[in-house]
């Protein structure tokens, strides 16, 4: 059975959907101060590994468990829905079918408690 990852594109599809979510967060307002002293080019190896990993892809993730990196930021749920809007129109605007989107958006759902632990 074919991985999420596999049915996305792999490796390419991930590059372009990170480059589109990036550029979603940062011309949105209400979430892009968060960002303010982030080195963006990590941020991006960061989230292309992350992504790679939750799909079923290669396992070569660098950054720190998702309740570590985001302690002490005060996320609420609305920035939570604001992330996961913004990631999901970046996927389909890179060419994930909506099944796929919906299936990823799953996965990412499953980390909500552990980002939003305040
Ligand atoms: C929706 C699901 C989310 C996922 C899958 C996710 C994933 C990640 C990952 C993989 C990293 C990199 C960690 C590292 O480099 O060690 C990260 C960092 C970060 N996330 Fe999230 N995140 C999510 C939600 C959010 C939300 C809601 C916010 C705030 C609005 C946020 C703000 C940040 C910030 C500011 C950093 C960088 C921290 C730093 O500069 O050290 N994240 N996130």
């Amino acid at each position: 059975m074919s991985t999420l990852y596999e049915k996305i594109g792999g490796q390419p599809t991930i590059e372009k959907v990170v480059d589109d979510f990036h550029n979603r967060i940062m011309a949105d307002s209400t979430v892009s101060g968060f960002f303010a002293n982030t080195d963006m080019k990590k941020q991006r190896d960061h989230q292309i590994g992350f992504f790679s990993l939750i799909l079923g892809g290669p396992k070569d993730y660098k950054g720190r468990s998702m309740d570590k990196t985001h302690t002490g930021m005060g996320l609420q749920q609305p920035h939570f829905d604001a992330i996961s809007k913004h990631l999901s129109a970046a996927m389909t605007s890179s060419g994930v079918s909506a099944d796929d989107a919906k299936a990823a958006m799953g996965e990412v759902e499953k980390l909500k408690p552990a980002i939003l632990n305040k």
